[in-house]
Protein backbone atom coordinates (compact mmCIF):
# COMPACT_ATOMS: atom_id res chain seq x y z
CA UNK A 1 0.00 0.00 0.00
CA UNK A 2 2.77 2.34 0.46
CA UNK A 3 6.00 2.05 -1.73
CA UNK A 4 9.00 4.71 -1.33
CA UNK A 5 11.87 4.53 -3.86
CA UNK A 6 14.93 6.39 -4.18
CA UNK A 7 13.41 9.08 -2.05
CA UNK A 8 16.04 11.61 -1.83
CA UNK A 9 16.06 15.54 -0.42
CA UNK A 10 18.56 17.66 -1.14
CA UNK A 11 19.71 21.22 0.78
CA UNK A 12 22.48 22.58 -1.44
CA UNK A 13 25.00 20.35 -0.73
CA UNK A 14 23.98 18.52 2.17
CA UNK A 15 21.93 15.41 1.28
CA UNK A 16 18.83 15.25 3.59
CA UNK A 17 17.15 11.70 3.06
CA UNK A 18 19.17 9.72 0.35
CA UNK A 19 17.59 7.26 -2.09
CA UNK A 20 15.21 6.07 0.89
CA UNK A 21 13.52 2.83 -0.29
CA UNK A 22 10.87 0.48 1.61
CA UNK A 23 7.58 -1.01 0.88
CA UNK A 24 4.42 -1.30 3.32
CA UNK A 25 1.88 -4.01 2.88
CA UNK A 26 -0.68 -3.34 4.92
CA UNK A 27 -1.34 -0.68 7.67
CA UNK A 28 1.13 -1.21 10.16
CA UNK A 29 2.46 1.05 12.94
CA UNK A 30 6.00 1.87 11.70
CA UNK A 31 8.99 3.93 14.06
CA UNK A 32 11.45 5.53 12.58
CA UNK A 33 14.74 6.03 14.70
CA UNK A 34 18.10 7.70 14.61
CA UNK A 35 20.01 10.31 15.66
CA UNK A 36 19.51 13.91 15.26
CA UNK A 37 20.07 15.21 12.00
CA UNK A 38 19.62 11.78 10.23
CA UNK A 39 16.68 12.66 7.92
CA UNK A 40 13.76 11.73 9.79
CA UNK A 41 11.62 14.41 9.64
CA UNK A 42 12.44 15.74 6.10
CA UNK A 43 10.91 11.92 5.30
CA UNK A 44 7.39 12.68 6.80
CA UNK A 45 7.68 16.27 5.57
CA UNK A 46 7.83 15.04 2.15
CA UNK A 47 5.59 12.26 2.41
CA UNK A 48 3.09 14.86 4.11
CA UNK A 49 4.08 16.86 0.74
CA UNK A 50 5.46 20.10 3.16
CA UNK A 51 8.51 19.63 1.34
CA UNK A 52 9.23 19.05 -1.99
CA UNK A 53 11.38 15.87 -2.80
CA UNK A 54 14.10 16.15 -4.57
CA UNK A 55 13.56 13.04 -6.41
CA UNK A 56 12.36 9.44 -6.09
CA UNK A 57 8.66 8.44 -5.56
CA UNK A 58 6.19 7.56 -3.51
CA UNK A 59 3.09 5.87 -3.78
CA UNK A 60 0.43 5.74 -1.27
CA UNK A 61 -2.85 2.95 -2.66
CA UNK A 62 -1.68 3.59 -6.16
CA UNK A 63 -1.68 7.34 -5.78
CA UNK A 64 1.91 8.33 -6.91
CA UNK A 65 1.90 11.05 -3.85
CA UNK A 66 4.74 13.56 -5.14
CA UNK A 67 2.86 14.20 -8.26
CA UNK A 68 -0.33 15.50 -6.47
CA UNK A 69 -1.22 18.99 -7.59
CA UNK A 70 -3.81 21.24 -6.05
CA UNK A 71 -7.17 20.08 -4.93
CA UNK A 72 -5.62 16.69 -4.80
CA UNK A 73 -2.19 17.56 -2.99
CA UNK A 74 -4.75 19.05 -0.52
CA UNK A 75 -6.95 15.49 -0.59
CA UNK A 76 -3.83 13.47 -0.17
CA UNK A 77 -3.04 15.98 3.54
CA UNK A 78 -6.09 15.43 4.80
CA UNK A 79 -5.83 11.82 3.93
CA UNK A 80 -2.16 12.08 6.27
CA UNK A 81 -2.26 13.86 9.06
CA UNK A 82 0.32 15.38 10.82
CA UNK A 83 0.44 15.31 14.64
CA UNK A 84 4.08 17.42 15.84
CA UNK A 85 6.18 17.40 18.49
CA UNK A 86 5.06 21.20 20.20
CA UNK A 87 1.36 20.26 19.79
CA UNK A 88 0.73 23.04 17.52
CA UNK A 89 -2.20 24.14 19.21
CA UNK A 90 -4.05 27.60 19.48
CA UNK A 91 -3.53 28.06 22.95
CA UNK A 92 -6.21 30.45 23.64
CA UNK A 93 -8.64 29.00 21.78
CA UNK A 94 -10.99 26.06 23.37
CA UNK A 95 -10.06 22.57 22.94
CA UNK A 96 -13.57 21.64 20.78
CA UNK A 97 -12.38 24.46 18.75
CA UNK A 98 -8.98 23.04 18.02
CA UNK A 99 -9.83 19.82 17.05
CA UNK A 100 -12.74 21.17 14.30
CA UNK A 101 -9.72 22.62 12.81
CA UNK A 102 -9.13 19.34 11.52
CA UNK A 103 -12.08 19.36 9.75
CA UNK A 104 -11.15 23.17 8.14
CA UNK A 105 -9.61 21.79 4.59
CA UNK A 106 -13.41 20.44 3.61
CA UNK A 107 -14.90 24.02 5.40
CA UNK A 108 -15.95 27.10 3.19
CA UNK A 109 -13.99 30.14 4.03
CA UNK A 110 -17.17 32.08 4.90
CA UNK A 111 -17.71 29.16 7.80
CA UNK A 112 -14.11 29.36 9.10
CA UNK A 113 -14.44 32.90 9.13
CA UNK A 114 -17.40 32.99 11.30
CA UNK A 115 -16.14 29.98 13.40
CA UNK A 116 -19.28 28.22 12.54
CA UNK A 117 -19.13 24.53 12.60
CA UNK A 118 -22.09 22.17 11.73
CA UNK A 119 -23.46 20.16 14.94
CA UNK A 120 -22.88 17.13 13.63
CA UNK A 121 -19.22 17.58 13.63
CA UNK A 122 -18.85 18.98 16.75
CA UNK A 123 -20.64 15.61 18.32
CA UNK A 124 -18.04 13.78 16.37
CA UNK A 125 -15.07 16.23 18.07
CA UNK A 126 -16.85 15.53 21.37
CA UNK A 127 -17.02 11.60 20.56
CA UNK A 128 -13.24 11.74 19.57
CA UNK A 129 -12.34 13.60 22.79
CA UNK A 130 -13.82 11.11 25.06
CA UNK A 131 -12.34 8.20 23.10
CA UNK A 132 -8.86 10.13 23.95
CA UNK A 133 -9.94 10.04 27.56
CA UNK A 134 -10.02 14.59 27.49
CA UNK A 135 -13.76 15.42 26.73
CA UNK A 136 -13.92 16.52 30.31
CA UNK A 137 -11.73 19.12 28.98
CA UNK A 138 -13.45 20.20 25.93
CA UNK A 139 -14.20 23.69 26.94
CA UNK A 140 -11.07 25.05 28.69
CA UNK A 141 -8.15 26.79 26.49
CA UNK A 142 -5.71 24.33 24.93
CA UNK A 143 -3.35 26.26 26.97
CA UNK A 144 -4.60 24.96 30.26
CA UNK A 145 -3.70 21.62 29.49
CA UNK A 146 -0.72 19.36 30.36
CA UNK A 147 1.55 18.44 27.63
CA UNK A 148 0.13 15.14 27.64
CA UNK A 149 -2.96 16.14 26.70
CA UNK A 150 -2.47 18.31 24.47
CA UNK A 151 -0.71 16.52 22.38
CA UNK A 152 -3.97 14.10 22.60
CA UNK A 153 -5.83 16.90 21.23
CA UNK A 154 -3.35 17.22 18.84
CA UNK A 155 -4.21 13.52 17.87
CA UNK A 156 -7.99 14.52 18.09
CA UNK A 157 -7.58 16.88 15.65
CA UNK A 158 -5.80 14.86 13.10
CA UNK A 159 -8.75 12.31 13.48
CA UNK A 160 -11.09 14.88 12.61
CA UNK A 161 -9.79 14.55 9.26
CA UNK A 162 -10.53 10.74 9.12
CA UNK A 163 -6.77 9.88 8.19
CA UNK A 164 -5.68 6.71 6.30
CA UNK A 165 -1.65 7.86 7.82
CA UNK A 166 -0.84 9.61 10.79
CA UNK A 167 2.50 10.87 10.86
CA UNK A 168 4.00 11.86 14.26
CA UNK A 169 7.07 14.08 14.21
CA UNK A 170 8.41 13.44 17.84
CA UNK A 171 5.23 12.95 19.08
CA UNK A 172 6.54 12.65 22.60
CA UNK A 173 9.91 14.15 22.91
CA UNK A 174 8.20 17.27 24.89
CA UNK A 175 6.44 14.82 27.46
CA UNK A 176 7.64 13.44 30.75
CA UNK A 177 7.45 9.57 30.48
CA UNK A 178 3.78 9.25 32.14
CA UNK A 179 2.53 10.98 29.25
CA UNK A 180 4.98 9.66 26.70
CA UNK A 181 3.29 6.38 27.63
CA UNK A 182 -0.70 7.51 27.56
CA UNK A 183 -0.06 9.07 24.07
CA UNK A 184 1.92 6.33 22.67
CA UNK A 185 -0.93 3.73 24.31
CA UNK A 186 -3.88 6.49 22.23
CA UNK A 187 -1.27 6.10 18.90
CA UNK A 188 -1.02 2.35 19.04
CA UNK A 189 -4.78 1.79 19.34
CA UNK A 190 -5.92 3.93 16.99
CA UNK A 191 -3.43 2.06 14.90
CA UNK A 192 -5.08 -1.24 16.08
CA UNK A 193 -8.72 -0.27 16.13
CA UNK A 194 -9.16 1.70 12.97
CA UNK A 195 -6.52 0.38 10.96
CA UNK A 196 -4.98 3.61 10.26
CA UNK A 197 -1.08 3.07 9.41
CA UNK A 198 0.91 5.32 11.95
CA UNK A 199 4.70 6.33 11.12
CA UNK A 200 6.12 8.08 14.29
CA UNK A 201 9.80 9.80 14.50
CA UNK A 202 10.65 8.32 17.81
CA UNK A 203 14.07 9.02 19.95
CA UNK A 204 14.03 6.56 22.32
CA UNK A 205 14.60 2.49 21.20
CA UNK A 206 12.57 1.06 23.84
CA UNK A 207 9.50 3.12 22.58
CA UNK A 208 9.89 1.89 19.15
CA UNK A 209 9.89 -1.73 20.19
CA UNK A 210 7.07 -1.85 22.58
CA UNK A 211 4.50 -0.16 20.42
CA UNK A 212 6.01 -0.54 16.65
CA UNK A 213 5.13 -3.11 14.50
CA UNK A 214 7.95 -2.57 12.20
CA UNK A 215 11.12 0.04 12.73
CA UNK A 216 13.43 2.08 10.54
CA UNK A 217 16.59 3.14 11.56
CA UNK A 218 18.06 6.11 9.64
CA UNK A 219 21.62 7.09 9.43
CA UNK A 220 23.17 10.30 7.23
CA UNK A 221 20.12 10.49 5.51
CA UNK A 222 20.27 6.82 4.42
CA UNK A 223 18.13 3.69 5.51
CA UNK A 224 20.09 1.55 7.34
CA UNK A 225 17.70 -0.88 9.02
CA UNK A 226 14.14 -2.12 8.51
CA UNK A 227 12.96 -4.67 10.79
CA UNK A 228 11.28 -5.93 13.43
CA UNK A 229 11.67 -4.65 17.14
CA UNK A 230 13.04 -8.06 18.00
CA UNK A 231 16.02 -7.69 15.42
CA UNK A 232 16.74 -4.23 16.50
CA UNK A 233 19.44 -5.36 18.67
CA UNK A 234 21.55 -3.28 21.24
CA UNK A 235 24.24 -3.94 18.21
CA UNK A 236 22.02 -2.85 15.54
CA UNK A 237 20.77 0.40 17.14
CA UNK A 238 24.63 1.02 17.82
CA UNK A 239 25.15 1.06 13.80
CA UNK A 240 22.33 3.35 14.02
CA UNK A 241 23.19 5.41 15.95
CA UNK A 242 26.80 5.26 15.01
CA UNK A 243 27.33 4.56 18.46
CA UNK A 244 30.58 3.48 20.10
CA UNK A 245 30.76 0.80 22.68
CA UNK A 246 29.78 3.35 25.68
CA UNK A 247 26.44 3.27 23.81
CA UNK A 248 23.72 2.48 26.58
CA UNK A 249 19.97 2.14 25.97
CA UNK A 250 19.39 3.33 28.97
CA UNK A 251 19.97 6.98 28.15
CA UNK A 252 17.48 6.74 25.23
CA UNK A 253 14.95 4.89 27.77
CA UNK A 254 11.10 5.96 28.95
CA UNK A 255 10.34 3.41 31.07
CA UNK A 256 8.86 3.92 33.94
CA UNK A 257 10.43 2.74 37.27
CA UNK A 258 7.90 4.32 39.83
CA UNK A 259 4.55 2.56 41.02
CA UNK A 260 2.42 5.46 41.74
CA UNK A 261 3.31 6.91 37.71
CA UNK A 262 2.57 3.37 36.39
CA UNK A 263 -0.56 2.76 37.95
CA UNK A 264 -2.02 6.29 37.41
CA UNK A 265 -1.13 5.18 33.16
CA UNK A 266 -2.74 2.07 33.63
CA UNK A 267 -6.03 4.15 34.94
CA UNK A 268 -6.19 6.56 32.41
CA UNK A 269 -5.42 4.15 29.47
CA UNK A 270 -8.75 2.27 30.61
CA UNK A 271 -10.57 5.46 29.17
CA UNK A 272 -8.42 5.73 25.81
N1 LIG B 1 14.83 23.54 5.66
C1 LIG B 1 16.08 23.05 5.70
N2 LIG B 1 17.09 23.74 5.11
C2 LIG B 1 18.36 23.25 5.11
N3 LIG B 1 18.71 22.08 5.71
C3 LIG B 1 17.75 21.38 6.32
C4 LIG B 1 16.39 21.83 6.36
N4 LIG B 1 15.64 20.90 7.03
C5 LIG B 1 16.51 19.93 7.41
N5 LIG B 1 17.76 20.22 6.99
C6 LIG B 1 18.96 19.37 7.20
O1 LIG B 1 18.62 18.07 6.77
C7 LIG B 1 19.21 17.11 7.63
C8 LIG B 1 18.13 16.20 8.18
O2 LIG B 1 17.31 16.96 9.07
P1 LIG B 1 16.01 16.36 9.75
O3 LIG B 1 15.36 17.46 10.54
O4 LIG B 1 15.21 15.65 8.73
O5 LIG B 1 16.64 15.27 10.74
P2 LIG B 1 15.95 14.51 11.95
O6 LIG B 1 16.45 13.12 11.89
O7 LIG B 1 14.49 14.71 11.91
O8 LIG B 1 16.58 15.24 13.18
P3 LIG B 1 15.86 15.86 14.48
O9 LIG B 1 15.47 14.67 15.29
O10 LIG B 1 16.92 16.69 15.11
O11 LIG B 1 14.70 16.67 13.95
C9 LIG B 1 19.98 17.87 8.68
O12 LIG B 1 21.32 17.95 8.28
C10 LIG B 1 19.34 19.24 8.65
O13 LIG B 1 20.23 20.22 9.04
Amino acid sequence: MLTVENLTKRFGSNTAVDKATFTVDRPLMIGIIGRSGAGKSTFLRMMNRLTDATSGRLLFEGRDVLALRGAEKRAWQSDCAMIFQQFNLVPRMDVVSNVLHGTLAQRSSLATLFNVYPRADIHRAIDILDRLGIAAHAAKRAEALSGGQQQRVAIARALMQDPKVILADEPIASLDPMNAQIVMEALRRIHEEDGRMVIANLHTLDTARRYCDRVIGMRDGRIVFDGTPEQLTTGVARDIYGAGAEFSENATSTEIRDPVAAEEIRQAEVTV
